[in-house]
This record gives structure tokens, C-alpha cells and sequence, in this order.
């Protein structure tokens, strides 16, 4: 493709160099720089891509995209300055693979907890209807029924147009993605074609990136004002910040709620281990998912289902036979009755949705066993608040390691631990070895009791010191089940 085809919608500032020129690859890191190609040098949080530059022009380079030019030009080279090359990556990536999101109902799914739930739900409620579909998850993708595994909630500009261009090609009609604060922050979202944005909430998290929450609000909320006027932007009037993210978009604004009026409007009539029963826009529906939290996902995804000019019973009738998305409060129950739950809940507010949920779910006298670690190289601010909730809602907390990956394990459980109250210590034991503190929980439980193993969800990995080895919650806590029976 010609250089001023793939530039086409990129702010230029100064050119240096034929634009008419034939590009055969994009890259962002110098490490696959490829001869004929085009670098995009990116200032990220631990280097500069403009150090590289010289490298990827002795690799083959023949264009460069800069925020600022080097010292020496090469005359062969085309250099173009851009205010931010991050955003100029969105644009130039979604040229080069003929603008796919233009092709596709492309809906972004943003907020703290729950994108993954909905865009997830979204995706299977849609091909259930029958429609060639696609999803962009932290889970997996998926082009229809191809599983292409993921590597972020968001994955960069060029891997995620390419996913766009499968899914066109493919035949879908429309793409569910998640869209997370750091995908906004560095532009990996810039240049699609939105057809409509999704707010779920927001809590605490992430403030070791975006260090305030004012910042962390606003990146999610830069989502829906670049949305344009074509689009819808659903939101959640029960969340303090809902009605904020729509302030200044230009998308038509639909909300959804269950404490108040709202375009769609649910209730919960009776919430057990079971499903839920609810109301939803006037019908009376059962769902196999539980907890009040998915009550509100269920009504982000009936709200988008029904603007993207879906039957009503049709979707409610598919969605109520619809399971959660995997390691999303993922039920299972020993022969000897005890249950267990593994949940990917790793932020204080997701931690207390779920004790909570299982709180009014539980008949009474029944212990709740809670097993939770926190991740490193991650917001330390959150560490001591998730202990906290796991202790004022459990009878038992075990606190352990998530991924530790480059940190101490003890120095994050020692951060854990400045949240355990004097009146809580009792509660509580430390064993870092995550199989371990999962094993003592099961020796702990009797009939009835809950065991929540808290945090990683669906991982099938642990990362400690670097490396990742294979390990999986439900896996451990299964076996530990069958072994019982
Ligand atoms: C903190 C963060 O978001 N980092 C992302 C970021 O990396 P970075 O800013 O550290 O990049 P960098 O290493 O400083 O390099 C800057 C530039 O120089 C280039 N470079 C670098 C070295 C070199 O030798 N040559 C070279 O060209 C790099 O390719 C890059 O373009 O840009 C990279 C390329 O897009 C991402 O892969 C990387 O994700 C890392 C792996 C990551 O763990 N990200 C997590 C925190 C993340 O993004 N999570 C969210 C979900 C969060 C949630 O749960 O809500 C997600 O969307 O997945
Ligand atoms: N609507 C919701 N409100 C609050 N908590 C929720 C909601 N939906 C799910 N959760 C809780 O948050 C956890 C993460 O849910 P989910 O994976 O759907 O969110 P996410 O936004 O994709 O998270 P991530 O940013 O880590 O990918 C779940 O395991 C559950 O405990
Ligand atoms: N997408 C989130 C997931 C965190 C999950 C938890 N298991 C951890 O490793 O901290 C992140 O990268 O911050
Ligand atoms: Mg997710």
C-alpha cells in the first residue's frame, strides 16, 4: 500500500520525504522491523521508540513516524512528525487493513468490572442469534468459533485491526470488545469505527498507571467522548460516575438501572446459587447467572442487544440460557457439599460484590473461606483494601499469592496485611503457596461451607519471579473435590 494511502487521516505536521512510496508492514517495535516497512516511534513507560530509530532504518526501514525528527536525516528515508505517534498508529493501522471496524457493528465495552462479562455475553448471545460474530476479550478472542488467545483486554493497534480484518473477512456482522483505561490512555483504540460504547462501573484500580482516579476516570470517559454521533453510548445510572461518562459525547446517550428509571430498566426478584430471577423492561425472566453485580451486566447486554435493533424476546430468551463467562463466579459443589467458587475478582470493589452476592445468597450458619493474593507490579494501593473486605465479609481469610511476577511475595502479603485489622487477625492465615492455601481451605470446610478462591479467575498461570508456570484454580479445587467423594 502507498505511504500517503496509510497516512490518510493522520495530523501531519512536517514531512520529510516522498509519501508516494510502497509500504509492505508496520511496526511499533524495532525488534521486527522488516525491510519496506514503516516504524512508529512510541514513547512508552519504560522506553523511548525514537532510541530505535536508527536501528530499524539499518533493518530496512524506509518511513518513520516521530513525534520529534533525529539529529541526521537519511535521504532515502521518508520521516513524518505527528503530535502523538501512538494515535497515528491507531489511524495508519486500521488503513492498512482497509478499515475493517467501518465493516463490522464494532461495540466497546469500558469500566472497571464486569467488561469482560458483558462483552463475552454479548458475543455468545449474538451468534446463539445466529449472526457471524466476533470478540476481543481478556479471556479469548474469537473470529465466530476460532479462538485466536489473547495477550491483552486490548490488544495493540496492529494485532487488533488484523482480528478486525479476520472478522470482516470472515463475514461477521458485528465485534464485542473490551475496551480497559490503559488501551485509551495509550491510544491503542485510536482510528475504529464505533457503532456504540458500554459503561458497566468504576472503582478503585489501576492507580499505579493512571495515578489519580480523576485521570483513571478520565481516560475512560475519553472513550465515549470520541464516539461519534452515529453511535449509542449506554450507561449505568446506578453507578456514581455513569451519568459523567456521557457529559460531552456526542453519541446518543440510553441508560440502564435497577434502583431507578431509566431507558432500560431491571429488577431483582429473587437471587440464588441457582440464577436469577428478574424483571427485565416489564418481562419476568430466570438467568443462570448469579449475583446482583450480573444483574446489571445482564442489563448492559439486553440494552445493547436492543440497540442494536434486536427482538425483545428473542434476546431475553437467549440470554436467559447464557453461563457466566469462565472463572466468573464459577460454581462447583463437592460430594460432600462444600461449595466452591473461583472468581477473577481483584479489586476491592469486585472482592466485595462477590462476598457480598455470596453473603445474601448463603442460608446462614454456613462458613465463608476466602483464599485471595494480590498481583505485583500492580497498584499497591489496593493491596491492604482487598484484605480488609475479604475479612469483613468472611468468617475465614486466607491470604496468599496471585502473580507476584517481578515482586517479593512477602512484601505484597506484607502490604496485604496493614489492612487485616486487630479485631479481623484472628480470622486470618498467611501460606504465600497458592495450591497450599487452596488445600488448607478445603480442610477447613464442611458441608455448606463456601470456599471463595479469589483473583485469577480463569489464569491457567502463575508468574512468580518472571516465569509462569501452569496453574489453575478450578483444576486445583476440583481435584481436591473428586479426591473427597
Ligand atoms: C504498562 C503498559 O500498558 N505497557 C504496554 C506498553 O508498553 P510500554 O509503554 O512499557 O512500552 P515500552 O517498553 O516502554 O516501549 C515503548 C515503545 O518502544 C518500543 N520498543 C521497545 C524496546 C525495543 O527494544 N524496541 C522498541 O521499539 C516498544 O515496542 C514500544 O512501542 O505498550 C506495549 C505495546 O502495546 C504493551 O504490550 C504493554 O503492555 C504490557 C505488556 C502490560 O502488561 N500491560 C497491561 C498493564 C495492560 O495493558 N493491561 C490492560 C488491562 C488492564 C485491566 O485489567 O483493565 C490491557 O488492555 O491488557
Ligand atoms: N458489573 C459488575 N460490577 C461489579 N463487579 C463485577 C461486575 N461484573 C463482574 N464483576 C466482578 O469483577 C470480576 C471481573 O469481572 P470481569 O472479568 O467481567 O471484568 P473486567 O472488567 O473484564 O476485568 P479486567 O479489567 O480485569 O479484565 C468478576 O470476577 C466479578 O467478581
Ligand atoms: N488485567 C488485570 C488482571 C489482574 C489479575 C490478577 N490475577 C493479577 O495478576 O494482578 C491486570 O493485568 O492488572
Ligand atoms: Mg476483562
Amino acid at each position: 500500500m502507498q505511504l500517503k494511502e496509510i497516512l490518510y487521516g493522520v495530523q501531519l505536521l512536517e514531512v520529510s520525504g516522498s509519501t508516494e512510496k510502497e509500504i509492505h508492514s508496520l511496526c511499533s517495535d524495532s525488534r521486527k522491523a522488516a525491510p519496506g516497512g514503516i516504524f512508529i516511534a512510541i514513547k512508552g513507560t519504560l522506553s523511548d521508540g525514537h532510541a530505535f530509530i536508527s536501528q530499524t532504518i539499518a533493518a530496512g526501514i524506509t518511513a518513520v513516524v516521530c513525534a520529534q525528527f533525529p539529529a541526521s536525516l537519511q535521504a532515502e528515508v521518508t520521516y513524518i512528525r505527528v503530535p502523538e505517534p501512538a494515535a497515528a498508529l491507531g489511524i495508519m493501522a486500521s488503513n492498512f487493513y482497509g478499515q475493517p471496524s467501518s465493516a463490522l457493528k464494532l461495540v466497546g465495552v469500558t469500566g472497571t468490572n464486569g467488561k469482560t462479562t458483558i462483552a463475552t455475553l454479548l458475543f455468545r448471545l449474538f451468534r446463539d442469534m445466529g449472526y457471524k460474530a466476533g470478540l476481543l476479550s481478556t479471556v479469548e478472542n474469537y473470529v465466530n468459533d476460532r479462538v485466536v488467545p489473547a495477550t491483552h483486554t486490548t490488544p495493540d493497534p496492529l494485532a487488533l485491526n488484523l482480528l478486525l480484518r479476520e472478522m470482516v473477512d470472515a463475514g461477521c456482522d458485528y465485534c464485542f470488545m473490551e475496551v480497559s483505561s490503559h488501551a485509551v490512555a495509550q491510544h491503542r483504540i485510536s482510528g475504529l469505527s464505533f457503532s456504540g460504547g458500554v459503561f458497566s462501573n468504576l472503582t478503585h484500580d489501576h492507580l499505579d498507571f493512571h495515578k489519580t482516579f480523576d485521570q483513571y476516570l478520565g481516560a475512560k470517559k475519553a472513550f465515549f467522548d470520541a464516539l461519534p454521533k452515529s453511535a449509542f453510548a449506554l450507561t449505568n445510572l446506578d453507578d456514581r460516575n455513569g451519568v459523567v461518562m456521557l457529559q460531552n459525547t456526542r453519541a446518543h446517550k440510553k441508560t440502564y438501572a435497577l434502583k431507578q428509571l431509566a431507558d432500560f430498566k431491571g429488577k431483582i426478584l429473587d437471587n440464588q446459587f441457582t440464577g436469577l430471577h428478574m424483571e427485565v423492561d416489564q418481562e419476568d425472566v430466570y438467568f443462570r447467572l448469579v449475583g446482583s453485580f450480573n444483574a446489571y451486566n445482564i442489563m448492559a447486554v439486553y440494552g445493547t442487544a436492543i440497540l442494536l435493533e434486536q427482538d425483545k424476546l428473542g434476546v431475553l430468551t437467549a440470554l436467559s440460557r447464557l453461563q457466566g463467562a469462565e472463572g466468573r463466579f464459577d460454581y462447583t459443589v463437592s460430594a460432600a457439599g462444600v461449595i466452591g467458587i473461583v472468581d477473577y475478582a481483584h479489586t476491592p470493589d469486585a472482592v466485595q460484590n462477590v462476598l457480598s452476592t455470596i453473603q445474601n445468597i448463603r442460608k446462614g450458619t454456613e462458613q465463608v473461606i476466602t483464599v485471595i493474593g494480590c498481583g505485583g507490579d500492580r497498584d499497591k494501593t489496593k493491596r491492604p483494601v482487598m484484605a480488609q473486605v475479604a475479612c469483613d465479609w468472611s468468617d475465614k481469610v486466607i491470604l496468599t499469592s496471585d502473580n507476584p511476577r517481578s515482586e517479593d511475595p512477602q512484601a505484597i502479603l506484607d502490604d496485604m496485611q496493614t489492612g487485616v485489622t486487630p479485631s479481623n487477625s484472628r480470622k486470618v492465615l498467611v501460606i504465600s503457596d497458592r495450591k497450599e492455601a487452596i488445600k488448607t481451605a478445603f480442610h477447613l470446610a464442611g458441608k455448606g461451607d463456601i470456599i471463595l478462591v479469589a483473583g485469577k479467575g480463569h489464569e491457567k498461570y502463575q508468574e512468580i519471579n518472571g516465569v509462569r508456570k501452569h496453574f489453575d484454580d478450578k483444576e486445583i479445587l476440583t481435584e481436591l473435590f473428586n479426591q473427597a467423594s
